[in-house]
């Protein structure tokens, strides 16, 4: 199985002077293929369809994206005022992730100092996402096992927060990765996260491919197996953690929380520092990205709902803090839900 789904490719694009190579997340698990990518029209259209998806493997693709954009410009060229409204078009490909927003300006202050100078912090960049997500990792399980006990734990995840979500290793699968070294791993139950399955192809995807124990289950049954007593937490990843604790993650997290309130597990939110928006007091100011309707109304290219329906397709929802007993990034966990605040 691939470690990485955004990589630099130096000979990669049209000239062979570089492109970003993404493994193309929307064929997977029945198909791995994938994208070169030289040009911010495929780079958005890419980020806007999912090929490359989950908000720290955003913050990497709208740094890279910058690099793109510097070399589109020159092949075509282009002025610096066509350079930035490229730039600008990277970073608001989609709106809730706040690390496609913080990877793009992470690096365009150095247009200026040159391509090589933007392509390197670039590359800086996704190796500190992967430190980051290996620390978060191992300070959330500390967290985990001392809460919850030093035994191998059952773990419900939604979405997929793995490494096809990052630069590598994944921020919650990166936990269930930590607690599977622990020998803490009993079994996962893995959210299937409709409309686009990144659970059922995704996150299985990559726990099979590992060999640790876990069931797909319907975005419907997330409920009833916590009140159940059938897991001993939820891991999950975030899209914008604002700063009084309120995360922004996948559509159906706040379904998870409210059953861990009602049922007395914790809620664990996995994700580096990128991923907190001090800037965002709280989570009713975070923009909720709307996805196209036949999303919803269509299943596998065929049409389920009636023509008279429409689609209804939030992609995420905010979880408040109250019900977040604690985030883990590389600086260590807080608990929203005891009053901590991350800024
Ligand atoms: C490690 S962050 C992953 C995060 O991003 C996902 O959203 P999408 O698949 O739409 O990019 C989902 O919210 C995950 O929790």
């Amino acid at each position: 199985m691939t470690e990485r789904a955004i990589t630099w490719d130096a000979r990669g694009g049209r000239g062979g002077s570089g492109a970003v190579r993404l493994l193309d997340q929307t064929l997977l698990p029945g198909r791995t293929e994938y994208l070169d990518v030289d040009t911010v029209d495929d780079l958005v259209a890419a980020i806007r369809a999912l090929a490359v998806r989950g908000a720290p493997a955003l913050g990497v693709a709208g740094a890279l994206g910058v690099v793109v954009a510097m070399d589109e410009a020159a092949r075509e060229g282009r002025d610096r005022a066509a350079l930035e409204a490229a730039v600008d078009r990277v970073r608001d490909a989609r709106p809730t992730a706040v690390n496609l927003r913080w990877g793009v300006e992470q690096v365009r202050s150095l247009v200026d100092d040159g391509r090589e100078a933007v392509l390197e912090a670039a590359l800086d960049l996704a190796a500190a996402d992967e430190a980051a997500n290996r620390l978060l990792s191992r300070h959330a399980a500390d967290w985990l096992q001392e809460r919850v006990g030093h035994r191998p734990l059952r773990v419900l995840t939604h979405c997929n927060a793995g490494l096809l979500a990052a630069s590598a290793w994944g921020t919650a699968l990166g936990v269930v990765r930590e607690l599977r070294t622990r020998d803490a791993v009993e079994f996962v139950y893995a959210d299937e996260t409709r409309p686009l399955l990144q659970g059922a192809r995704l996150t299985a995807w990559e726990l099979a491919a590992e060999g640790i124990p876990h069931a797909v289950q319907v975005d419907g049954a997330a409920a009833s197996t916590i009140v159940r007593g059938l897991v001993d937490c939820a891991v999950v990843g975030a899209d914008r953690i604002a700063a009084n604790g309120d995360v922004a993650n996948k559509v159906g997290t706040l379904g998870v929380a409210l059953a861990c309130r009602e049922a007395g597990i914790p809620l664990l939110v996995a994700a580096p520092w990128s991923t907190v928006d001090l800037a965002t007091p709280d989570g009713s100011v975070i923009e909720i990205e709307e996805r196209a309707g036949e999303e919803v109304t269509a299943f596998g290219g065929t049409r389920t709902a009636p023509e008279g329906s429409s689609g209804f397709n939030p992609a995420f929802d905010v979880t408040p803090a109250r019900l977040v007993a604690a985030v883990a990034t590389e600086r260590g966990v807080v608990e929203p839900a005891s009053g901590d605040r991350l800024g």
